[in-house]
């Protein structure tokens, strides 16, 4: 037992501790705002969803569960409670695991480096015994900063720069008080092998790597489908996101989806697709420059009628599993994020982009709604958590239940 009163303490966007109980009724919340399974009954489909316990990842793992009735395996890469408590990943998959389990899903989490080749035989290991030797779905949402590559062994780390020349943005800090500010930062261009790093990273390299895994060891089953998450972005973002060197990677996984589709289609009679997502607030997005500012403006002008990452991911899986037609663009690619394209919205948030100092930026974006989501992160700011109360912090990786 190892009970503590946690108070937020942070060094910008990122915070040092995260709240268990916070964590826990985030996915509770999550999952009541999933509308009813489509087909009830029965065993559901095998998934594994890569980056299971934040953003993307989790909602795809909570929507597939609640909506889909999906069985199968999440992993992610969390840290245990030690010193300090576990991230917040770590309590949200342990309260994910349990509304699986009362559920009645059969979903195992795992701890540990996707990207590695050991991780990769610890799922095909548990497809074969567990699940039947055969996977529906693969959903690819993983953000990271490196990752090693095992046919090499070199790290490769990704960086966040233009491409081309130096790019001045304004962008959102708070500072020592709170006090929000509306700086200007320039951002020295791609040097060296950065944008290569940037695609070893975060482009379709291990996705693909994984769907070779599996295909290798005949676990895919016949009409297999699998999804890996992008993003485009406003103009105002484009020369740090899109035209950037995330946005090389992001070029590069949605021409590894198309590659996959050929193979797959061939294969199997299955498909590959990358699912363009809207701007949510994530520990990876709140890390990119102008993002914070440009999340904030976009809220002022939307409100609710911004769609959040589990309603999205509804919305996805209901297209993959052919609930809904698949509705793709002239690339192949599901796109989820037309709200926040639409043009009126976008010229709107370029009007606020433009004008916002300091001074105006409460009266121009929703800063409190951003202060919100970004300690919801990690479990603060749940309305009914009481945070003066001490709460277990040691709490275990959930065990398969047999
Ligand atoms: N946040 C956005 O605004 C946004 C918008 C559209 C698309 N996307 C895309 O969604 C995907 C996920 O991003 P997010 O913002 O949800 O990120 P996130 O930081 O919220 O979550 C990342 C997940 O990846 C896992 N992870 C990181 N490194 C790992 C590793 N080595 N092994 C196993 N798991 C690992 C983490 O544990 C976590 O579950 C990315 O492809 C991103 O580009 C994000």
């Amino acid at each position: 037992m190892s009970e503590h009163v946690i108070a937020p303490k942070s060094r910008g966007f990122l915070f040092l501790d995260s709240h268990p109980e916070g964590c826990r009724q985030l996915v509770d919340e999550m999952w009541q705002a999933v509308p009813a399974p489509v087909a009830a009954g029965g065993e559901g489909p095998v998934a594994l969803v890569i980056g299971s316990s934040a953003g993307y990842g989790l909602a795809a793992t909570i929507a597939g569960l609640a909506r889909v009735g999906i069985r199968g395996i999440g992993v992610c890469f969390e840290k245990a409670p030690a010193r300090r408590t576990g991230t917040a990943g770590w309590y949200r998959t342990a309260a994910t695991a349990r509304l699986a389990r009362q559920y009645g899903r059969d979903m195992v989490f795992l701890n540990g480096d996707a990207f590695s080749d050991t991780m990769k035989e610890q799922v095909a290991d548990l497809l074969a015994e567990r699940f039947g030797g055969r996977l529906d779905y693969l959903i690819y949402s993983v953000a990271a900063p490196r990752r090693t590559d095992p046919d090499t062994g070199r790290l490769h780390t990704s960086v966040l720069k233009p491409i081309g020349s130096p790019h001045t943005t304004k962008t959102l800090v708070f500072d020592e008080y709170g006090a929000p500010e509306v700086k200007e930062i320039t951002a020295a261009p791609a040097e060296g092998d950065d944008i290569e790093q940037t695609v070893a990273v975060m482009g379709g390299t291990d996705w693909e790597r994984w769907i070779t895994f599996l295909a290798d060891r005949s676990l895919l089953a016949d009409g297999f489908t699998t999804a890996a998450l992008s993003y485009i972005g406003s103009p105002l973002t484009a020369a740090l996101y899109r035209q950037g060197t995330i946005g090389a990677a992001k070029s590069h996984l949605e021409a590894t989806a198309r590659r996959l589709d050929e193979r797959l289609g061939t294969m199997l009679g299955g498909r590959a697709v990358t699912s363009v997502n809207a701007a949510a607030v994530t520990q990876s997005s709140t890390a990119v420059p102008g993002i914070a500012l440009y999340v904030g403006l976009l809220r002022g002008i939307l409100g609710d009628a911004m769609v959040a990452p589990i309603g999205q991911l509804v919305e996805l899986w209901d297209q993959l599993t052919g609930a809904r037609p698949l509705d793709l663009d002239d690339e192949g690619r599901i796109r989820l994020d037309t709200w926040e394209l639409d043009p009126a919205v976008q010229h709107a948030v370029a009007e606020r982009w433009s004008t916002a100092t300091s001074d105006t930026i409460t009266e121009l974006a929703d800063l409190d709604w951003f202060g919100d989501e970004v300690r919801r992160l990690y479990g603060f700011r749940v309305p009914g958590v009481d945070y003066t109360a001490a709460v277990e912090t040691d709490v275990p990786w959930p065990a398969p239940t047999s």
